[in-house]
């Protein structure tokens, strides 16, 4: 267990275990979870055995951060096949766990899509089960390899917007090895510039309501000895008028096909200041985060979460005593109603750049976005029931 005033050698992993791993014990297929509600005090481990276990786990976010959903979603068809569940029901429960982050549901509808080709193809129960995981460690693997590229990719965007390197970064939310099947989305660019000496200061926005950036970008910038400081979502504004800021980095959940960015909550005022202030704002997805049958940003279904989480202090993500309401700490009145949408959109014409595995998407556009998911790896299919290899 890490002690979270344990200051880790510089260079260090960004986590001490995987975000998430499928194992094979004897009594059945589970997928081992890092409990993201327990960091960074605990490095708690959540084993699911069941798709149910693992809807529940999403909803809390113990496993969380858009690519790594995908991932998880996948595996969890996986798991569902190969213990012998429905994997109709399975696929249905998983993809509708969180609403707004597009790849849950791709991740999802892959392994089903392999899970019924194998079934249609004559496959028994058991081949057919393994099809769905092998699509799954695709999954995996994929989002690992686009990680490295985005990294590169982000790095060399950010010598061409910021010549001189000492780069100022601050950065919203969690999005490096702990919602990845590699080193992340805009953390992996941070710390790529970071190892190439390139990285002053990490701002991390604390990132209420349920502190991803003090708890979990703190927690892997610790670990990996990047220049860290966090600050309240609302000091923000005046880091920028300080000139403090260099450029703001950040992930997706959801990319519509006009470039419009879901992300966590507080994303978008962070744009409105750095237009304001004429700093780039560039966000860091894989295509897979790109969900060109969404057209606009308005069209984003965006998760409404429950007000207790707005009303009680994280105490249960810092004490891992549970999520629901009661757990906290509460620090408005009994019975006060709260606002608390997981995410917000940020329009187009406030990014200054999508950084994608396949390269960078700069003005934004709706047709440098198509040509951009076009060009990667896999290109959805326009029905959106999945992806397909080119
Ligand atoms: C790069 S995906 C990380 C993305 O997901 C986070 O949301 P949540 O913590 O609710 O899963 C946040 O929007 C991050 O930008």
């Amino acid at each position: 267990m890490a002690d979270q005033h344990e200051v880790f050698e510089a260079g260090a992993a960004s986590l001490a275990v995987p975000s998430l791993r499928w194992e094979e014990p004897p009594e059945g297929p589970v997928l081992v979870l890092l409990d993201q509600t327990r960091l960074p005090a605990e490095e708690a481990e959540l084993v699911c055995t069941d798709v149910p276990a693992l809807v529940q786990a999403i909803r809390t976010l113990a496993v969380r951060g858009a690519p790594l959903l995908g991932i998880a979603g996948a595996y969890g068809v996986a798991l569902a096949a190969a213990r012998g569940f429905d994997v109709d029901d399975a696929a249905e429960a998983l993809a509708h766990a969180r609403p707004t982050a597009v790849n849950l549901g791709y991740g999802v509808r892959r392994a089903a899509a392999a899970y019924r080709a194998a079934a249609a193809g004559g496959a028994g129960a058991e081949a057919a089960a393994a099809a769905a995981l092998a699509e799954a460690r695709a999954v995996h693997a994929e989002d690992a390899e686009a990680s490295k590229r985005m990294a590169a990719h982000g790095l060399a965007l950010l010598g061409e917007l910021l010549p001189g390197g000492g780069h100022r970064i601050l950065t919203h939310c969690n999005t490096g090895a702990l919602v990845s099947g590699g080193e992340g989305t805009a953390l992996a660019v941070a710390l790529a510039a970071h190892r190439a000496g390139d990285l002053r200061r990490l701002w991390v926005d604390e990132t209420r309501p349920l502190l991803q950036g003090a708890r979990l970008t703190a927690y892997e910038a610790a670990r990996t000895g990047m220049p860290y400081t966090v600050l309240a979502d609302g000091a923000a504004g005046s880091l920028f008028a300080a000139g403090e800021v260099d450029a703001v980095l950040i992930g997706a959940d959801r990319i519509a096909a006009d470039g419009a960015v879901a992300n966590k909550v507080g994303s978008y005022p962070l744009a409105v200041l750095a237009g304001y202030h004429h700093i780039p704002f560039v966000v860091v997805a894989p295509t897979s985060t790109v969900d060109l049958e969404t057209e606009e940003g308005a069209d984003i279904e965006v998760e409404q979460r429950p007000g207790h989480e707005v009303t009680e202090f994280p105490v249960p993500y810092v004490r891992g005593a549970g999520a629901e309401a009661g757990a906290g700490t509460a620090v408005a009145p009994l019975g006060a109603q709260a606002y608390n949408p997981a995410f917000d959109v940020t329009p187009p014409e406030l990014v200054t750049a999508i950084v994608t595995e396949a390269g960078v998407v700069s003005p934004v556009t709706r047709d440098g976005l198509a040509v951009m998911c076009s060009t990667s790896r896999w290109s959805k299919s326009r029905s959106g029931n999945g992806m397909m290899a080119e």
